[in-house]
């Protein structure tokens, strides 16, 4: 599934301080770590709040009631016979399910690209498709505002059976309350990069809005085209949209192939097929009949997979998970003017996040924190470890100061304990945190969402704790070794004496 946050073209950015009004139609009190959640979501863009319904689209996430109208309206529509079937499941509610064996290697799906969803399909209502595209409206806000005017048209949608098979409330952080991002994931970067998306989807939306929907009332109504629309169209397409590489990177909805879940122990994709023309996938390993087939999303962290699908795998079995960590420059440094021009100038700033994955950090890092600790007589450097902080030069060299070694790396230690110490205090907090809400219905979602929450940030911690022994250990050879030096070094001066 694609990766949005750069496709979206932010344009007015609204204040985000509005309030969401939830409200709660199912209480799941004991069970509620996968429960799907009611809500509606209502955004107070003004001052004025405006309570909205939910939407009158799609279903409950765990939903079977319209799987097998799916799967009927597929076949009639050209799926081959398949050997997998809808079913709920224990990992992602509904899956698809082996009904047969299925070897390793063998070719799956076949969805023809008719029963495909992409920036060029065809519009029910072709004036407001002509609109769009004379707007140049790139392809993600486009397939946006297509799949709610798809969903409006109800029964008489062709995507209708698919739609209805939807989830009403896809799980995103694009649902979450600000509060919420603020309380549950203050010690994670992922809260700034769900802020940043939900602004992007404000932002898109206040566009089209201005530049189009207002133009043309008639076909674009905002009892249909409205912020509360797009947060969920914008949800199923962070949540469902693919990219398919051999369909020349076209983005696509592909109905049936986005019932498969993702585990991160498989590497397999969709993509399109030129020789059987359809989406298909090559399975990496065997399944027995009963067994849930599974897809990956890509080799995404733990935060990102929680951004944009609302899960976190369990502790330790993501091979790309990883962690931010933040860097920042002393404004108390005395070459602070210096330094920051150099880092501006390779599109850099006093402030900067670099992942840090279980098994090391990468070059750009430690580059950056080159350039924080280096004394002033190294100015003539900056230019050069701000060039090599910054992943955008062409050629990567590896740059290496050994005088500046022993000081780096205690930075980056810091810096790594006092992310720890953030999450420490959370998961200590989360325990006794939510103890005051009297309403059952806020009790349920807000223990789901914690726990969510507790799982990245023990999953990011881990990072960080491994990093912090690494930099220990090294530090203490290093230490160790300076000392050995120096004994010699005496002992050889005291010798000459
Ligand atoms: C492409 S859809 C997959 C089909 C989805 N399960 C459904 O019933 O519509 C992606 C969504 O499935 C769920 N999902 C996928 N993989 C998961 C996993 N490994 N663990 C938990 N939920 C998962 C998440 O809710 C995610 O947003």
């Amino acid at each position: 599934m694609a990766e949005a946050s750069r496709i979206l073209h932010t344009t007015l950015i609204p204040n985000f301080h509005s309030l969401h009004k939830i409200h709660f139609s199912q209480l799941h009190p004991v069970t509620f770590r996968r429960n799907p959640i009611h809500c509606s979501v209502s955004t107070n863009e003004s001052t004025k709040t405006r309570v909205t319904e939910s939407i009158p689209w799609g279903c409950d996430i765990d939903s079977l009631v319209n799987a097998s109208a799916l799967q009927k309206w597929l076949s009639d529509s050209g799926l081959p016979p398949q050997k997998m079937a809808i079913e709920r499941v224990d990992v992602g509610e509904r899956g698809l399910v082996a009904l047969k064996n299925i070897r390793k290697g063998e070719k799956l799906l076949f969805v023809p690209p008719s029963l495909v969803i992409t920036a060029t399909s065809e519009w029910n209502c072709k004036e407001a498709g002509e609109v769009l595209k004379q707007n140049s409206v790139p392809d993600w806000p486009l397939l946006a505002t297509y799949l709610i005017s798809e969903a409006s048209l109800m029964k008489s949608s062709r995507w209708s059976n698919y739609i209805s098979a939807l989830p009403q409330q896809p799980y995103s952080l694009l649902y979450w309350t600000r509060e919420e991002l603020d309380r549950y994931l203050e010690a994670s970067q992922i809260r700034e990069r769900a802020i940043e998306r939900v602004t992007n989807v404000v932002g898109t939306y206040n566009d089209l809005r201005l530049r189009i929907f207002s133009k043309h009332p008639h076909l674009f109504p905002e009892e249909v085209f409205n912020l509360e629309t797009f947060k969920w169209s914008f949800g199923i397409l962070f949540s469902r949209l693919v990219r398919l590489p051999s369909m020349d990177g076209r983005f696509a909805l592909v109905p049936w192939a986005d019932m498969m879940n993702h585990s991160c122990e498989v590497e397999t994709f969709l993509d399109y097929d030129k020789s059987s023309q359809g989406v298909v996938f090559t399975t990496d390993r065997p399944y027995q009949p009963g067994e849930q087939v599974f897809i990956s999303y890509g080799n995404k962290s733990n935060g990102e997979l929680l951004l944009s699908y609302g899960f976190v795998p369990r502790e330790g079995t993501n091979p790309s998970d990883s962690v931010e960590l933040p860097l920042s420059l002393a404004k108390s440094d005395k070459c602070y003017k210096e330094k920051l021009e150099a880092l501006r100038k390779h599109g850099l700033s006093a402030s900067q996040c670099f992942p840090v994955r279980i098994t090391g950090w990468p070059m750009e890092l430690m580059a950056y924190a080159y350039l924080v600790v280096s004394p002033p007589n190294m100015s003539r450097q900056f230019e050069e470890m701000a060039a090599a902080a910054s992943n955008k030069t062409s050629t990567k060299k590896d740059v290496r100061y050994p005088e500046l070694e022993e000081e780096a790396l205690q930075f980056v230690l810091d810096s790594c304990e006092s992310s720890i110490s953030k999450y420490n205090n959370f998961l200590k907090e989360s325990g006794s945190m939510d103890l005051d809400v009297t309403s059952p219905k806020q009790l349920n979602r807000r223990l789901f969402l914690k726990q969510l929450a507790v799982d990245l940030c023990t999953s990011e911690r881990r990072i960080l704790f491994r990093a912090q022994y690494i930099l220990r250990r090294r530090l203490r050879d290093m230490r160790s070794g300076e000392l050995k030096a120096l004994r010699l070094f005496d002992g050889l001066r005291k010798l000459f004496k």
